[in-house]
């Protein structure tokens, strides 16, 4: 099942009707919270130590000092408390009051700057509790001084749910972030991702129906796959799996049309046509293998379209990929088919593509298709991408280190990728043929592009793991077993 997604204001929600609606302690939820985030601190840190326990004066804070007590309770004395300021929330003074009563070491950064900056310098962990879903603004400065502590101390950093000031100038990055009940969307925008590390979620018992309302998105993983794609009969035949017309290609860019058809001939689509143009015909001609090359597109008739892998921008274009939308129903548009496409809807002043067609654009053509910097792009890719996607009714698939799927419903869904290898020439071009099969197969246009995304995503991580840094032709190769061991069900 996939995974929700809440925004920051909707984690405040969904701790708000727990306790509310619910009626669970806030007393009882941080200690399932801590005790849960302890265990995967145990796990991560084994016993590396020192340890400093750096704690806001929220309940991030009071987290955090669950965590603290719970090391001490099962014997490490290694451990320090660090706190903000003597002030607390209700249940983190609880937590302060035990733990004093216990003899964990504590300092106080408003007071001991000196002290704090040395344990941190020693430590060999530092978890952070400082600031959690509750910040609100920038940094304050101490925070933000507390910060640079943390960061230069040269300690790994365990973070408390989301790493604190997550999405303002000056927050801390973590090795390691454990998100607390659900995931977070601001820790997988891609502006941020890298301050998270390693992410965790440790279940706290939060109602899943308070969840599933609040959600605002969906975490896409390996196994949510197979649903996605649905069954292909083993009794079928070509004929019925559907056709995939590529169009795309041009002078110097004749392979990243070979690796989208060769791709998509690796998904369970039937056909894969791939329509050239006449001057890279002579090249393209002989090299398709099981797919069927032609100059042109004369005759041929698909289910779906992948239009722009290297396919140039000179002025033709346009008009073509008009004529293309014209004709077919469901498709994908990728690298040199967006600038047409932007191109088309700027000389139209609309463009409706009544929610069939996929477009999968990087930050910087979504920027061009979005008209706005890709610094906006990465920093807020639910409100860009969802403009688009409504704008033109199609899905977006934002390719970036994080890839945010966004519907012209508005529904997101995001793909947690960090891999670098697959920012490569030819990654994309091969997405496009992913998702350019499994529509002709007849998978639905959102499915299509959420699977589409998660095989290509895996394919990379899969390959980085067994044999290093890996080039597009190797992706290539890889689809058709990515889409079998992801679960994809042959019948
Ligand atoms: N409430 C629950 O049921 C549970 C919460 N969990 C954890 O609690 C935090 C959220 O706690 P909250 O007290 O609401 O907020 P924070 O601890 O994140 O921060 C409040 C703290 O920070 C100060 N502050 C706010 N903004 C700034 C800023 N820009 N600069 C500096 N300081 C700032 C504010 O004044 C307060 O002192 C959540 O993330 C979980 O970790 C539990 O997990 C369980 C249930």
């Amino acid at each position: 099942m996939m995974r929700p997604l809440v925004s920051v204001e909707g984690a405040r929600r969904v701790d708000a009707r727990t306790r509310e609606e619910y009626g669970v302690p806030e007393l009882v939820l941080m200690e399932q919270a801590g005790m849960r985030l302890h265990e995967v601190f145990r796990e991560v840190a084994g016993e590396d130590g020192p340890v400093v326990y750096v704690c806001g004066s929220g309940n991030n804070g009071g987290d955090a000092m669950v965590m603290a007590r719970w090391a001490w309770l099962e014997g490490r004395r290694d451990v320090r408390l660090v706190l903000r300021a003597r002030r607390f929330s209700e249940a983190g003074r609880v937590q302060a009051r035990v733990l004093e009563r216990l003899g964990v070491p504590v300092l106080v950064w408003e007071e001991e700057r000196e002290e704090v900056r040395r344990v941190c310098r020693e430590a060999g962990w530092v978890v952070e509790g400082v600031l959690g879903v509750g910040a609100r603004g920038g940094l304050a400065e101490d925070v933000a001084e507390l910060f640079r502590v943390v960061g230069e101390s040269g300690a790994r950093v365990f973070s408390v749910d989301v790493p604190g000031g997550v999405g303002c100038e000056g927050g801390v990055r973590a090795d390691v972030t454990a998100m607390v009940g659900v995931g977070k969307w601001e820790v997988l925008v891609p502006a941020w991702r890298e301050w998270a590390g390693e992410l965790r979620v440790v279940p706290i018992g939060f109602p899943p129906e308070v969840v599933r309302e609040e959600a605002e998105g969906w975490w896409l993983g390996p196994g949510d796959v197979g649903g996605l794609v649905g069954r292909v009969r083993a009794a079928s035949h070509k004929g019925e799996r559907g056709r995939v017309g590529v169009w795309a290609g041009s002078r110097g860019l004749a392979g990243a049309a070979l690796l989208s058809a060769r791709a998509a001939a690796r998904t369970p689509a039937g056909l894969v046509y791939l329509c050239c143009d006449e001057e890279v015909y002579g090249l393209l001609g002989g090299l398709g293998g099981g797919v069927v090359v032609r100059p042109g597109d004369e005759g041929v008739r698909v289910d779906a379209a992948v239009v722009g892998p290297g396919w140039g921008r000179g002025e033709g274009r346009v008009g073509q990929l008009a004529a293309i939308l014209g004709r077919c129903g469901r498709g994908v548009i990728d690298a040199d088919g967006l600038e047409a496409l932007a191109r088309l809807r700027d000389g139209e002043g609309r463009l409706d593509l009544g929610g069939r067609w996929v477009l999968t654009p990087h930050p910087g053509e979504c920027a061009r298709l979005a008209g706005c910097t890709v610094e906006e792009v990465l920093g807020a890719p639910g409100r860009v991408c969802g403009e688009l996607a409504r704008g033109l009714g199609a899905v977006v698939v934002l390719k970036a280190h994080t890839t945010w799927v966004v519907a012209p419903s508005g529904r997101v869904w995001v793909y947690d990728g960090m891999c670098a290898p697959l920012g490569t020439g030819g990654a994309g071009d091969v997405l496009a043929g992913v998702i350019g099969g499994l529509l002709a197969h007849g998978v639905g246009v959102e499915e299509a592009a959420c699977a589409g995304v998660v095989a290509h995503g895996e394919a990379g991580r899969r390959l980085f793991a067994r044999r290093g840094w890996f080039g597009a032709e190797d992706l290539v190769g890889e689809v058709g077993t990515i889409l079998k061991d992801l679960g994809v069900d042959y019948g």
